[in-house]
């Protein structure tokens, strides 16, 4: 049988290191360096349902008619460079790696997350470019990564932060934006997310980093220490045929 927490498509095992966490809790930033330092590729889920969104928005509808989304998702054509020093997102022919960051996307974006067959599709997806990535391994981020996307990973964390540092650090990043105005959407999107997945507590054997009192490169050096531990027992296991 084939071990579960790696995958192969091209005959090299591909290891999964599985973050998840709520929104401005530092997944993509931290996750992409995480990759760099460890010559792993790096990938974002929460791009596929924003990419979604926008394609819904871009053809006219709304993300609250489930219908019309689902109509969406099955001719999506989607594309994502796993490439933590060259990231971007198309769906068809158009770079969307900068209109799926638009206010507009992030407030419609919990309504295509939530429908149980788009999903069920978007997973399918995820594993299959980790399988393809001809990587030695992939930092996997997102709200379920550790739970339904990869349980079995060697490594996974849940990245999480105090809701007010989180909202700051996202306000922080949007000058020119209302700090109040930033704070009610994301706390809104994580009560919204959080009704479909749990990404605020974590499963058994997910390792907890806080980066509440932490600055970006001591979060990244902490998420690093997570990984060597993981898949140092991971060798380890593998070794004894267990
Ligand atoms: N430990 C840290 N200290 C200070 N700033 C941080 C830290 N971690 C992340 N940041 C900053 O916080 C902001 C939010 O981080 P990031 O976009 O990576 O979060 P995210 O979890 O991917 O958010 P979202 O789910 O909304 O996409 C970024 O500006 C990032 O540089
Ligand atoms: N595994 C995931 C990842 C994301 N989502 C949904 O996508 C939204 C955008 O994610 P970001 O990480 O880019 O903020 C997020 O708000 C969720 O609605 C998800 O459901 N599962």
């Amino acid at each position: 049988m084939t071990d579960p927490s790696t995958s192969s498509g091209t005959g090299t095992a591909t290891v999964t290191i599985a973050i998840d966490g709520p929104a401005g809790s530092g997944k993509s930033s931290v996750s992409k360096e995480a990759a760099r330092r460890l010559g792993f590729g790096y990938l974002d889920t929460g791009a596929a349902y924003r990419a979604l969104a926008w394609h819904v928005l871009d053809l006219g509808a709304e993300t609250s008619d489930e219908s019309a989304v689902q109509d969406a998702a099955e001719r999506f054509p989607y594309a994502i460079s796993l490439d933590p020093d060259r990231y971007w997102v198309r769906v068809g022919d158009r770079d969307v790696t900068e209109a799926i960051r638009d206010p507009r996307v992030t407030a419609a974006v919990s309504g295509v997350a939530r429908i149980p067959a788009v999903r069920t599709r978007v997973n399918a997806l995820f594993r299959a470019l980790v399988r393809d990535s001809g990587r030695p391994g992939v930092v996997v981020e997102g709200r379920d990564i550790t739970t339904v996307v990869a349980p079995d990973a060697p490594v996974r964390i849940l990245l999480t932060a105090d809701p007010d540092v989180r909202a700051a650090r996202r306000s922080a990043e949007l000058q020119g934006e209302d700090a109040g105005a930033v704070a009610t959407a994301l706390h809104r999107r994580d009560a919204a997310d959080s009704k479909v997945v749990d990404f605020l507590t974590a499963a058994p054997g997910v390792s907890v980093v806080d980066s509440t009192d932490l600055d970006f490169a001591q979060t990244v050096a902490a998420v690093l220490d997570v990984v060597a531990a993981g898949t140092q027992t991971h060798t380890q296991e593998m070794h004894d045929g267990r």
